[in-house]
């Protein structure tokens, strides 16, 4: 290996150490108590089984043999000693119970609490991570990853230290009973295990290559099948057979050769141990016939006990590492999704409404001297050669400066992708701006809380998503405070009413996430209802793009005017027939603001927008 190969590795190791002892600290401090008494059960069940095996000497030296010498045996002492090693295995059962119990609740408690504060945190990450890391991947943490985890601290955690104590206690019980054919032993092992890894290592190599032949075949097969007009045409047929039974009988041939060492390795990996037990057993007796060491029959029944619980732990630590590396690696990308840095919130001032009073809102800023001055909220936004780019090589907005006056209705036009949405992600602080200022009621933005900074902002999206609920749930997600009549009168203001009369359970009626059976409209009305019941100073409205019937979108737009009366708006325009009564027209192009004005203006400039409304130009 070279050495930046070897640094590689190291470093991998050391972080799944940091990882797995990362782990250990979440598993500890979940339930103390519960993994302390796993662990002594573990020991326990490793000692027992050890034990057990141990006290075969006992049974057969001092209960067994001498009553063979007896003319009339009792066979009281030996019930007795049968008892003692009854208990020793019942203490060993039981608490290979207790820990797999205790492990399997506690694994649960983790994979619960770590749900909670994945979700929790991943509350608190800015907008930007969501553009880096895609919903797959994210989700494949939530099910995936916390599933391998769950897996590795129920089960390959305490089996792995299972094994590996009860390698270690038939080790140390080896010893005590004869060096000589402990040393053996292991001699013959590692000669067994030698030669179970030379076969592993041919036999994974003559399967990879059964692999490689079988994706060639099949790559082949695929590419004729497509071209098979082709070849018929330009009459390729023997060609082609005599290159797919090329692939073929290569295939063939690894395939052949990786089915010759699997045959050899599955009998001899599935025999180590009753190899060993039977290599033992012959020496054992040869030695002690011969006397060449002092083995007593009780010894050799003890040892061959225990040569049989020394090959087993060996393929079940190999087997439960395998599967806590791969866990760990689930474990890494739970523990990354929690590090995400939170978006950072420098805000000091606050907003508030009083809840009794319509559109009653005011700011709560702090003065120098420590008191805080209530200014009432009126909806005055200013941008002031804003510059941004969602990425460092592109540019996506420059010197945008616009000056929203309160209650004014502010339309941003412009062809797709010119960065009309991207105005609005500014204003909301989903990111920060590169240059420039923004003021909302002469506040900078960026001294604004963000949660009340956006809960002073109503958003009426494209995309109307609804959650599952009844359609008063849905509308009251504006304004979790609002009584049922608030609902019913937003619902009215918004013209949604109608439709939810003749729905079956009218207000009381289910939906779905994904908006059940209402139309698209529908969904329309009811977040018009939604952000009308929020009653907040300043709308920004993503103007739908999906056709709606004639009739709904007359509704829509009515439900509209009423929810901007009163309010300063942005609304991000798809459509020119609904902004030509704004106060103020942003024509953007490529980030940049080519014209502004009313619409008369506008048309009296004959430039870019007078195209637009036109028609010479598309807006989309
Ligand atoms: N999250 C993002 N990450 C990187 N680039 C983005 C992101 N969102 C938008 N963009 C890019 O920014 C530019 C402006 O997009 P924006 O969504 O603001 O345009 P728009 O005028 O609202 O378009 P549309 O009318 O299609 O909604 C586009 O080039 C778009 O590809």
């Amino acid at each position: 290996m070279d050495k930046a190969a070897k640094t590689k590795n190291d470093n991998m190791r050391g972080k799944r150490g940091a990882t797995l002892w990362r782990l250990l600290k979440l598993v500890n401090s979940t339930s103390p108590w519960m993994l302390i008494t796993s662990m002594i059960a573990i020991v326990l069940a490793a000692g027992s089984a050890v034990t057990g095996s141990l006290f075969i000497e006992r049974l057969i030296n001092d209960y067994i043999m001498p009553l063979t010498k007896e003319a009339h045996p009792n066979y009281g002492p030996l019930l007795t000693a049968i008892e003692v090693m009854f208990g020793i295995y019942a203490i060993g059962f039981i608490s290979n119970y207790f820990f797999t119990m205790l492990m399997g609740v506690l694994a649960q408690k983790v994979q619960y609490r770590v749900r909670n504060e994945m979700f929790t945190h991943m509350e608190t990450l800015p907008i930007s991570y969501f553009d880096q890391n895609d919903y797959g991947d994210i989700m494949s943490r939530y099910t995936n990853d916390i599933d391998t985890l769950m897996q590795m601290i129920s089960q390959s955690i305490p089996q792995f230290m299972n094994s590996a104590l009860n390698l270690f206690f038939v080790i140390i019980a080896m010893f005590s009973l004869s060096w000589q054919l402990t040393i053996f032993s292991m001699i013959i092992f590692a000669l067994s295990l030698g030669i179970v890894r030379f076969l592993t290592t041919r036999s994974s190599h003559y399967f990879q290559s059964q692999q490689r032949e079988l994706g060639q075949v099949n790559g082949y097969n695929e590419e004729m099948l497509n071209g098979l007009k082709v070849i018929k045409v330009f009459s390729h047929e023997p060609d082609a057979k005599a290159n797919f039974n090329k692939y073929n009988e290569a295939l063939r041939q690894a395939s052949g050769k990786a089915n010759t060492y699997s045959t050899i390795l599955f009998p001899i990996m599935g025999n180590l141990g009753n190899l060993l037990y039977v290599i033992i057993a012959v020496l054992g007796g040869a030695v002690a016939i011969e006397g060449w060491a002092p083995l007593s029959l009780g010894v050799i029944g003890a040892f061959l006990q225990l040569s049989k619980q020394f090959t087993q732990p060996i393929a079940q630590i190999s087997q439960q590492l395998n599967s806590i590396v791969m866990a760990l690696a689930g474990a890494k990308r739970i523990f990354d999704l929690e590090d995400e840095p939170s978006e950072v919130d420098s805000g000091d001032v606050t907003i508030s409404k009083n809840q009794s009073v319509k559109g009653a809102w005011h700011w709560n800023v702090p003065q120098k001297d420590g008191s805080i001055k209530q200014v009432t909220v009126k909806g005055h936004i200013v941008f002031d050669n804003v510059n941004f780019s969602y990425s460092p090589d592109k540019q996506i907005l420059y010197n945008i400066s616009l000056d929203a006056k309160p209650r004014e209705k502010v339309a941003l036009v412009g062809q797709t992708g010119a960065g009309k949405t991207t105005i609005s992600n500014m204003l909301n602080r989903f990111y920060e701006i590169d240059s420039g200022t923004i003021t909302y009621d002469g506040i900078p933005i960026n001294r604004i809380k963000k949660d009340d900074l956006r809960h002073s902002l109503s958003i009426v999206l494209q995309d109307t998503h609804m959650f599952t609920g009844t359609v008063m749930d849905n509308i009251r997600f504006g304004n979790p405070e609002a009584s049922d009549d608030d609902v019913y009168q937003a619902a009215h203001l918004s013209h949604a009413d109608e439709f939810i009369h003749h729905l079956d359970e009218g207000y009381q009626t289910v939906i779905d996430g994904e908006g059940g059976d209402l139309s698209q409209g529908q969904m329309q009305l009811l977040s018009i209802a939604r952000a009308m019941i929020a009653d907040e100073p300043v709308m920004i409205l993503d103007e739908a793009t999906s056709s709606i019937d004639t009739q709904t979108e007359k509704l829509v737009q009515a439900g509209m005017d009423n929810l901007l009366a009163g309010r300063t708006s942005f609304v991000i325009a798809h459509r020119l027939s609904t902004i030509v009564n704004s106060d103020l027209i942003m024509v953007l192009d490529h980030g940049h603001i080519i014209e502004k004005g009313n619409h008369k203006q506008l048309l009296a400039q004959r430039g870019y927008y007078y195209e637009l409304y036109t028609g010479k130009k598309e807006i989309e």
